[in-house]
């Protein structure tokens, strides 16, 4: 039978690291899979080869590698490193720009302190780091679409500004029924808007459209909100403000409206009709509850004549 001599523990660790450190099929491994080894002993340490295949320089070296980040980077990146050399945590993950062959380059890096000294000082650290520039740019290309994408989906893109999708899915951004957030709600209405698509065309009407949204916008504040609802029908939410200030502004709405000019008739004005509700709003009421109520208003505004305001303050 064979014998088999046993190594001391430690001579046996030592061993495999000699192969890990100083094997250059090894090491030619290790640098295709991008991972490097850092082996600390008692007056410094040694890194294997992988790693100055890493940077791309071969004046690299591990105690000066932070020098290498983009400055922007570099505290946090510092202060991220220190906590696995200080013992506070043992894995490290980070991205930051990093000098490569006279350029910044993004690099993710995931590496793990697998064993520590008694101290809990650092003994053998395993890394492995990944060139992500061109990824980054990918996800930054994404994520600018994407956001692209839900204005697109919020707006309307003939009025510039926003829609229907906007009230039915950002409600929480603009109703609050916490029964102590004041809120009005006011929908309007174009007056006789058939009657201008036909004697301007539909065309002319689009106009007409156009100069009545610009009109309304000259009055609103910041946190003011305009949504087309549909057609020529729009809701406006007035978050946070009180019934006076509304009426005060749907009135104002009004007046900058009746001035919009139509160069080709003389005979029509331009006029609006609004249906107001002011409240706090209460658990089981949202949004849709208070735009119905405004929108009976309206039917009521219509009714009595059109070109007016017709409002409520709801319990
Ligand atoms: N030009 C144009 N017309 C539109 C658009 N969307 C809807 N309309 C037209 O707008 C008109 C809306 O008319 P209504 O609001 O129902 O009726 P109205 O004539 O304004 O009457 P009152 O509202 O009672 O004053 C319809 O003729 C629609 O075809 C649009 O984007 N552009």
């Amino acid at each position: 039978m064979k014998k088999i001599t046993k190594l001391p523990v430690d001579a046996r660790k030592q061993k495999i690291l000699d192969v890990l450190f100083e094997d250059p099929v090894i090491a030619q491994a290790l640098t295709q899979i991008n991972v490097f080894v850092i082996d600390h002993y008692p007056d410094g340490m040694r890194i294997t080869n992988s790693f100055k295949g890493q940077a791309g320089q071969s004046s690299h070296d591990a105690f000066t590698w932070i020098e290498l980040v983009h400055p922007e980077d570099r505290a946090r990146v510092r202060s991220e490193w220190e906590r696995v050399v200080l013992g506070h945590e043992d894995f490290f993950e980070s991205e930051y720009r990093y000098m490569i062959r006279g350029e910044y380059r993004w690099i993710l890096i995931k590496g793990s302190m697998i064993s520590r000294t008694s101290d809990r000082g650092p003994e053998l650290y395993i890394a492995v780091d990944r060139d992500i520039t061109e990824e980054r740019r990918l996800r930054q290309l994404l994520e600018e679409e994407r956001a692209l994408l839900a204005q697109l989906v919020i707006r309307d893109e003939f009025l510039n500004i926003l829609n229907r999708r906007y009230l039915e899915t950002k409600q929480s951004h603009f109703f609050r029924n916490d029964g102590q957030t004041p809120v009005a709600v006011l929908v309007l209405d174009i007056d006789n808007f058939k009657q201008l698509n036909t004697r301007l065309t539909h065309h002319g009407g689009d106009m007409v459209l156009q100069a009545v949204v610009g009109a309304i916008q000259t009055c609103l504040g910041r946190l003011d909100i305009l949504a087309r609802y549909g057609g020529d029908e729009f809701a406006l939410v007035f978050p946070q403000s009180s019934f006076e200030y509304a009426h005060d502004m749907a009135e104002q709405i009004l007046g900058a409206v009746s001035k919009v000019e139509i160069p080709k008739i003389s005979d029509m004005t331009i006029s609006a009709s609004i249906g107001l509700v002011h409240g706090n709003p209460v658990e089981g009421q949202d949004f849709w509850s208070y735009f119905e109520e405004a929108d009976e208003l309206l039917l009521l505004a219509k009714k009595l004549g059109k070109a007016q305001i017709q409002s409520k303050l709801l319990p």
